[in-house]
């Protein structure tokens, strides 16, 4: 059967009496990217938690693959958690400030149980070159890199975990205006490659309308398809 990638059904929010995100719907193929765009306070980062269950949303359905995660244990949720791969926008808050990057980008084929000692080094080296950073520098701890270079590890490290979905929650924002193009052309790379879908979050309406298929414009947790 034929489902969308993720499909979003009247999902909603609530922090005590605050109402983040409003019954909102929205559906997502592979190879697609979806913007969420519209101000700050209007459920954006809400939403992108509540696709990933990272909170559980208070109401509505999140269907990925086809399979209801609202109504999955967390024990359940554990197999497919690495198929749907957030991105963050401070880029030092993804990586460990402890462990180099060649060890942030080897954890999840460890996790996974796709790390052998023979080959697993070469595929951390071919996962680096792939986001456009020399893997020489997998010896460096992230504040030895710039923000640029950060957010290219830290996508390294979610491609670690072949994922399906990435959740890019404000991906660029944090990065100078001269980087930002760089990691964006990066990521309309790696989707051609590898048919990701992509939910992509962002307030810059220019960066959204470059980079999107379809928008959601929100406004006070509610959304309307444009
Ligand atoms: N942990 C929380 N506790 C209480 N209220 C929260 C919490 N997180 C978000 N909110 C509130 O929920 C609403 C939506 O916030 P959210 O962060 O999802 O919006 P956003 O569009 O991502 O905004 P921003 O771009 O500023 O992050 C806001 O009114 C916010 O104050």
């Amino acid at each position: 059967m034929n489902h969308p990638l993720l499909d979003v059904r009247d999902i909603t929010v609530r922090y005590g009496p605050v109402t983040a995100v409003d019954q909102l719907s929205f559906a997502l193929d592979a190879g697609e990217t979806l913007a969420l765009n519209g101000p700050s306070g209007c459920g954006k980062s809400s939403t992108a938690l509540a696709v990933l269950q990272l909170r559980r949303p208070d109401g509505g359905q999140v269907r990925f693959e086809g399979r209801e995660l609202t109504a999955l244990t967390e024990r359940e949720l554990r197999p497919l958690r690495p198929r749907m791969q957030p991105v963050f926008q401070d880029p030092y808050g993804s990586l460990s400030p402890r462990h180099r990057v060649r060890d942030a980008v080897a954890e999840p084929l460890r996790i996974r149980g796709a790390w052998d000692r023979s080959d697993g080094p070469a595929r951390v080296a071919e996962l680096l070159d792939r986001v456009g950073l020399d893997p020489a520098y997998g010896d460096r701890r992230p504040h030895e890199l710039s923000g640029g270079q950060c957010q290219r590890a830290g996508i390294a490290r979610a491609l670690a975990c072949e994922p399906r979905l990435l959740v890019l929650d404000e991906p660029v924002s944090a990065l100078d205006a001269s980087v930002r193009a760089g990691v964006l052309n990066l990521l309309d790379d790696l989707q051609d490659e590898l048919g990701l879908g992509y939910l992509f979050i962002c307030h810059d309406r220019a960066v959204v309308r470059h980079f999107a298929d379809r928008v959601v414009e929100m406004r006070n947790g509610r959304g309307v398809h444009t």
